[in-house]
């Protein structure tokens, strides 16, 4: 049986089963294994097919900001309307077939916005169900090059999900399950938990917090499921299974997402209203230029980029031209950014003030 097959069989296994109590650990377990398979389809050794390799293009400016949507819901209009490169625009659906980056230029700082073809053939028209996605997942040789597109998300620094106002909320649902099967993580920080293999002494547990949603033994349950016979385990935050999983599989992307509802033109003031409330969530058109301005500083914040100015002895820095870098950034990003030889002989920096 191959590793698709296997994954239908466990998400069909899992729907059959009644989530209560008594049935915990074994849905733990499931869970466990099906992220094991999942992971085993993205990697290049696996026979299920080629690795999950995103497009070649190279990262360049400050920072990668990645546009994920269906088909024709604005993605390339809205990359020629943001930056100097024109991305062919069309009615017809997979109109791009490949990532287009554009650069993004706000206060000082190069943002690479990526437009990457639509995802999710054929799941358009179908309901929201875990065996298409699987299937859609896998569809890489057809007309949507989903797997390469989500590859390509991973990169980046931000996500900015792109949806069509006119259609069904679906859409969303749908994206965000596409995604999260590949381990982005989004809008969520990397759950409080130490996690250290040994090669002997058994299995230590510890929590700093009382845990309501997952607890011990489900936890010790799936150990035993990775063959995890020897290690420390701390958890410092009231996590869930799922959440474990993650920490244990180890390469989960925590990417900040900004909602971004096109074609507004075309809904009602109160559809509209009701969007724009939602958290992360903003409203815009394209083609009536509404609300893009607004767009690139909620990118902006998302990012948050922080930017440092040097200066030579003696001289003023020159405010038209920061280093940018996200924040929690170290000094030796810092001198990386400026040369890579620059921080092997790094000695000392002198800090003058920070501007808010
Ligand atoms: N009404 C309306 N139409 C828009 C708006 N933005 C884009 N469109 C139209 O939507 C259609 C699809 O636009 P594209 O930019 O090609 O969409 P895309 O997401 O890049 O599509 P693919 O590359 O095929 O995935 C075009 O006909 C655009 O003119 C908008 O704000 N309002
Ligand atoms: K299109
Ligand atoms: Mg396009």
């Amino acid at each position: 049986m191959g590793v698709v097959e296997k994954i239908k069989e466990i998400e069909e296994e899992m729907a059959r089963t009644q989530k209560n109590k008594a049935t915990e650990y074994h849905l733990g377990l499931l869970k466990a294994k099906l992220a094991r398979y999942r992971q085993q389809l993205l990697e290049p050794t696996s026979k299920s097919g080629p690795a999950g390799t995103g497009f070649d293009v190279q990262k360049s400016g400050d920072a990668r900001v990645a546009l994920i949507g269906f088909p024709s819901v604005g993605k390339s209009t809205l990359l020629s309307k943001l930056t100097h490169t024109q991305s062919e625009a069309a009615a017809y659906e997979f109109t791009t077939l490949t990532a287009i980056p554009g650069v993004l230029e706000y206060k000082g700082a190069r943002i690479q916005l990526l437009d990457l073809p639509g995802i999710v053939e054929g799941a358009s028209q179908g309901t929201f169900r875990a065996d298409i996605i699987s299937t859609c997942f896998m569809n890489i040789s057809g007309r949507g090059r989903g797997r390469q597109v989500v590859s390509t998300a991973k990169t980046a620094d931000v996500i900015l999900i792109m949806l069509d106002a006119t259609k069904s909320d679906e859409q969303r649902r749908l994206l965000e399950h596409e995604l999260d099967a590949v381990g982005i993580r989004l809008n969520k920080s990397k759950p409080d938990v130490v996690f250290k293999k040994r090669t002997t002494g058994g299995i230590t547990f510890n929590t700093t917090v009382k845990l309501t949603k997952t607890d011990e033994k489900t936890i010790r349950t799936i150990l035993a499921g990775y063959k995890l016979h020897n290690c420390d385990v701390m958890i410092r935050e009231d996590i869930t299974t799922d959440e474990f999983i993650d920490v244990l599989i180890g390469n989960r992307k925590y990417i900040p997402c900004i909602y971004v509802y096109n074609k507004i033109d075309s809904i009602s003031l109160e559809q509209v209203d009701k969007i724009a409330r939602s958290s992360k969530s903003l409203v815009i058109s394209c083609e009536m230029d509404l609300n893009l301005d607004y767009l690139v500083s909620r990118i902006w914040e998302e990012l948050s980029m922080v930017k440092i100015y040097t200066k030579k002895r003696g001289a003023h820095p020159d405010l038209n031209d920061p280093v940018c870098l996200r924040k929690g950034s170290t000094i030796e990003t810092v001198c990386d950014s400026i040369h890579r030889s620059l921080a092997p002989n790094f000695r000392y920096a002198l800090i003058w003030s920070v501007l808010s």
